[in-house]
């Protein structure tokens, strides 16, 4: 019995020493929280990830980022900076666009001179054919009256005499050997200054600007003056074309004195020893005296610093006789020397060329072909002429 209980002792210690050292292991391995991975950090698109942090690649495989060799630069972008194309040539470039616009007047007046028999039905189309184009009834009545002459003489007509006829009467109606020069050639240290004049919503701003690059493609140094101090989009759109062909924009706060910046922009121009100083003005058509006062006002203040080379005046060719009357109201207030023509790509009515320069009695120096940087081109009647007829 002894031994029995001796036995049961032993089982009954040995178990409570097992049943111990299993709770003891348990308490051990489940009591404690398991370790905490701490958060992968994973970098925004297009960024680095920090150095020395290690990041999973798309398969799974684990990479080590190496420190950056320096610091990031900032980017500076720098706006290019434009060459254009010099300006000569450039009516025969864009011929196809007069060629295009004005096949109706040309051709149409060809066709009409190259009938075997001209009888006074075909005189009136012809007559008719000119004013329709905007020649002007003057200039109109004395082309008609020279062919009928010639015709008389001549008798009947090749195509190619027709031809030669009809372009021999436009040059001399365009005026072939007006002096078109633009004035722009600097005075020793003093720039050449040209002030561009017309009523807003012709294209004035957009020439200035095209003029800036033209210039500046003939080898000139051009500082531009945004005088149109009334409208805020005319000086940014003038600043967008100075930046364009690294010209400086003078401008001057929104609604300021014109005649200020005007001012400004020519003394800019003496500093900076450029050729061309350009002026763009506001158009306000408000009354006769005030735009009088204005635009005089402009050139007298610049008259204290520089000569003004050159009067400007802006004309859409679109806008037929309401233009014209438009642009004798600038010619009564201010000395034009010559008329930048816009939209002649736009428009049937080529003859205003004609109508416009008797009305002013200033020649057509620029033309205005196409909305790009470089149509505006030298006008060269020649060119025009044969663009008209065909070849
Ligand atoms: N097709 C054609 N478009 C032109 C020509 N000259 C200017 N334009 C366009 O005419 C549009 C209107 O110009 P405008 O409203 O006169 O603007 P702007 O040039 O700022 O003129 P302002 O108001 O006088 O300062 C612009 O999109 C020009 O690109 C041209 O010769 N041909």
């Amino acid at each position: 019995m002894e031994a029995y209980l001796g036995i049961i002792a032993i089982i009954v210690v040995v178990a409570l020493l097992a049943a111990g050292g299993v709770f003891l292991l348990f308490r051990r391995g489940g009591g404690q929280a398991p370790p905490v991975e701490p958060p992968e950090v994973l970098p925004l698109p297009g960024e680095q990830a920090p150095a020395g942090t290690v990041t999973k690649d798309d398969d799974a495989a684990t990479t080590t980022v190496p420190p950056p060799a320096r610091p990031a630069e900032p980017v500076i972008v720098t706006p290019e900076i434009e060459v254009p194309p010099p300006s000569a040539g450039r009516m025969v470039r864009l011929r196809t666009r007069l060629a295009r616009s004005q096949s109706t007047f040309g051709k149409g007046l060809l066709e009409l001179l190259s009938r075997d028999r001209l009888d006074d039905d075909a005189w009136d189309e012809i007559e008719e054919t000119l004013l329709t184009a905007d020649v002007g009834v003057s200039p109109t009545r004395a082309m008609v009256d020279e062919l009928r002459t010639r015709v008389k003489i001549l008798g009947s007509r090749t195509p190619a005499e027709a031809r030669a006829l009809l372009r021999e009467q436009l040059l001399i109606q365009i005026g072939a050997d007006m002096d078109r020069t633009l004035h722009v050639k600097p005075h020793g240290e003093r720039p050449a200054v040209v002030l561009v004049v017309g009523v807003n919503g012709t294209g004035k701003t957009t020439t200035t600007g095209k003029l800036a690059r033209s210039l500046i493609g003939d080898g000139s140094t051009v500082v531009l003056g945004a005088a149109d101090t009334f409208r805020a989009a005319a000086a940014d759109q003038l600043q967008t074309w100075g930046d364009r062909v690294g010209a400086q924009v003078v401008r001057g706060p929104e609604g300021g004195d014109p005649a200020s910046v005007a001012f400004d922009a020519v003394a800019r121009g003496i500093q900076d020893k450029v050729d061309v100083v350009i002026v763009d003005t506001a158009g306000r058509l408000h009354t006769k005296t005030g735009l009088m006062d204005e635009l005089g006002k402009v050139k007298r203040v610049i008259e204290k610093k520089a000569v003004v080379d050159e009067v400007l005046l802006v004309l859409d060719a679109t806008t037929g006789q309401n233009g014209m009357r438009q642009a004798q109201v600038f010619a009564e207030v201010v000395n034009i020397t010559g008329i930048a023509l816009t939209k002649l790509d736009g428009t049937a009515k080529g003859g205003i060329i004609i109508s416009v320069q008797r009305e002013l009695g200033v020649p057509v120096k620029l033309v205005g072909l196409g909305e790009g940087a470089d149509d505006l081109a030298p006008f060269d009647p020649e060119v025009f002429v044969d663009a008209l007829l065909g070849d």
